[in-house]
């Protein structure tokens, strides 16, 4: 597959809410290997855009085509398939199970298995699961209930989750926010290193301007439904209307 072509592309993607255009004509395609960063004020439609992509919204016109296959209609599960992964704003970690559990649970569904507990701790599944939390130093904490993290750990637990599945795109809800301001820059930075090195694409949404310019190759910046400007963050970010519209009201926890 040529390099040339964008691993996502959207065109002209329109969905109302009554009155309310959350997309409104967006299109953008997503580079192989790019980390792109969506910001924007509440109520923009960043999730909106992100459940289009995922499958968990379906929109009224446009199209998105992921590695040049239309996904469009396909469902949420169909589409994990084909290669593009999530995390949600809040984490979806099986919280009464262990942090090692749920890293063994997802490295079975990655394969078709939907197996009991027991022997996905066996020797073979609990190496691999461990060789996981490795890569995102969360051995530490492979004993620990995932509703006894704190939020940084919690996220990075379930960006792990995201990637035991494999993606080559990983689509991110504020992979920050709730994490505290002394932890936030440690969180991202290990999760930019894993998906640098095993070569996953990303796309956050993001409200912290330091994160943004510092691990983001491209910024896209959403407003009432539409993409009002997009580029590399020393661009964008420079931007008197994006400094007013959006850095000055991005007081979002
Ligand atoms: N399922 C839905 N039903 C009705 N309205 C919705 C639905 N999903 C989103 N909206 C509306 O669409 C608009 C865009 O919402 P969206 O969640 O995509 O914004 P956002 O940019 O992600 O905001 P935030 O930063 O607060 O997460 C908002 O006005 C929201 O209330």
């Amino acid at each position: 597959m040529s390099d040339a072509l964008p691993l996502l592309s959207a065109r002209g993607l329109r969905l109302a809410f009554g009155g309310v255009k959350a997309a409104d004509g967006i299109d953008l395609d997503v580079r192989h290997g790019e980390f792109l960063a969506i910001i924007g004020p509440n109520g923009a439609g960043k999730t909106t855009f992100i459940n289009m992509a995922t499958g968990y919204l379906r929109p009224q016109a446009g199209r998105i085509e992921f590695e040049g296959q239309p996904i469009l209609g396909l469902s949420p599960r169909a589409i994990v398939r084909r290669g593009i992964g999530r995390s949600f704003q809040l984490p979806q970690l099986f919280t009464e199970h262990t942090v090692l559990e749920n890293a063994a649970l997802a490295i079975a569904a990655r394969r078709g298995i939907w197996s009991p507990l027991a022997p996905l701790l066996r020797p073979r599944w609990r190496d691999e699961a461990m060789e996981l939390l490795d890569r995102f130093g969360l051995r530490g904490i492979a004993e620990s209930r995932a509703d006894s993290l704190n939020e940084g750990a919690r996220k990075l637990a379930d960006i792990a989750m995201a990637v035991a599945l494999e993606p080559s795109l990983l689509l991110m809800d504020e992979p920050t926010s709730g994490v505290a301001a002394a932890e936030k820059m440690l969180i991202v930075e290990t999760l930019v290193r894993v998906l640098r090195s095993t070569g996953v694409t990303a796309v956050f949404v993001e409200h912290d301007m330091d994160v943004v310019a510092r691990f983001a190759d491209r910024v896209a910046v959403w407003s009432q439904g539409r993409i009002a400007a997009l580029g590399p963050p020393a661009e964008v970010l420079a931007d008197p209307v994006v400094q007013r519209d959006v850095i000055g009201i991005a007081t979002h926890a």
